[in-house]
């Protein structure tokens, strides 16, 4: 089984715009379109879809729409009881492919709830081969939340993901070797904040065709005890250091029609190969492949159950 924890869930509402949208004018909207997301769930839906058997945990009232909205999606859940209704993100999705994001900040969560959170999690990773840990923290939640959970849970057995951004991704950077997770998959800005370096220029480097500055980012963070590093850098293809191999993937040619939960469809490819035992090469041509369908879906559209004969990208080794 594979666990998901996502602190901070959402309703994505995706508003589909008839024209590009002008920032400061009035934009009217053709559709609109909800569904759960939230990183955790977004992965563990892709997983469960691709015949792994996965739990999303997350924080919400018992009673929120959101949960009847995962129930509709078939993903197995545990829903830790917190009070604060689950968040509503915007997603303005130009006719290009573009999009906007606008995340709420969430509700505060109690010191209760966080112990809750803990201590469900704790229970489920006994019996999980992965424990993925997902997205932003929401208020009430310190930023070494993370950092302290992969040291908590180190000695349950599970493999250890962690798929953030700002504070807390900085904090676990400021915690490796202790709190070194198996798995990280940031974008080249997360990769950045991770390894200390310049994100920008990691993606404008990798946009030029030189992946040179990514791959050393990568590789420092295993010398500090990252287990494998998978850096999905859009258009720029991704780019795996795992099992000390380093594998560039160049990004199929699609139609980008919104790029929410692209990353997350990457993690569960991942996550998909490793399941089925496949070696380092495999587990990125599956990241890459669901990752650029997600991209080719509008909305959080996930790959849910993709045919791996499909996968297109072109991988090279780097080592
Ligand atoms: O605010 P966070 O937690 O960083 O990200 C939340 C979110 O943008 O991530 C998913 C896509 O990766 C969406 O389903 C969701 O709206």
């Amino acid at each position: 089984m594979i666990v998901t924890l996502t602190m901070n869930p959402s309703v994505d509402r995706t508003a589909q715009l008839p024209a590009p949208l002008a920032v400061g004018g009035v934009n009217r909207i053709a559709t609109v379109d909800d569904s759960p997301g939230g990183k955790g769930v977004n992965v563990a839906r892709v997983l469960a879809a691709g015949g792994v058997e996965a739990r999303a945990v997350f924080p919400a009232p018992p009673e929120d729409p959101f949960v009847t909205m995962c129930a509709g999606t078939g993903v197995v859940t545990s829903v830790v009881p917190a009070t604060g209704a689950v968040r509503v993100n915007l997603t303005l999705a130009d006719p290009d492919g573009t999009t906007t994001k606008i995340n709420a900040p969430g509700p505060e969560l109690d010191a209760a709830t966080l112990d809750r959170a803990r201590s469900t999690i704790a229970d489920l990773a006994r019996d999980a081969q992965w424990v993925v840990l997902c997205g932003s923290l929401p208020r009430g939640v310190g930023d070494d939340f993370y950092a302290d959970l992969v040291t908590a849970l180190r000695p349950a057995g599970a493999r250890l993901a962690v798929d953030t951004s700002d504070a807390p991704l900085a904090a676990l950077a400021a915690r490796l070797p202790a709190a070194a997770p198996d798995l990280v998959k940031p974008n080249g800005e997360e990769l950045g904040q991770l390894a200390g370096v310049d994100g920008a220029e990691l993606e404008r480097r990798a946009a030029d065709g030189d992946t040179g500055p990514v791959v050393a980012a990568a590789r420092a963070l295993r010398d500090r005890g990252v287990g494998a590093v998978l850096v999905t850098l859009g258009g720029a293809g991704a780019v795996l250091v795992d099992d000390d191999e380093t594998w560039f993937a160049n990004a199929p040619a699609v139609q980008v029609r919104s790029t929410v939960g692209a990353g997350d469809s990457a993690l569960a490819g991942y996550l998909l190969a490793g399941a089925r035992g496949l070696p380092p090469r495999d587990r990125l041509a599956w990241a890459v492949g669901h990752g650029s369908v997600a991209a080719s879906l509008p909305g959080t559209g996930l790959p849910l159950g993709l045919d791996p004969a499909t996968f297109r990208a072109t991988l090279r080794r780097l080592d």
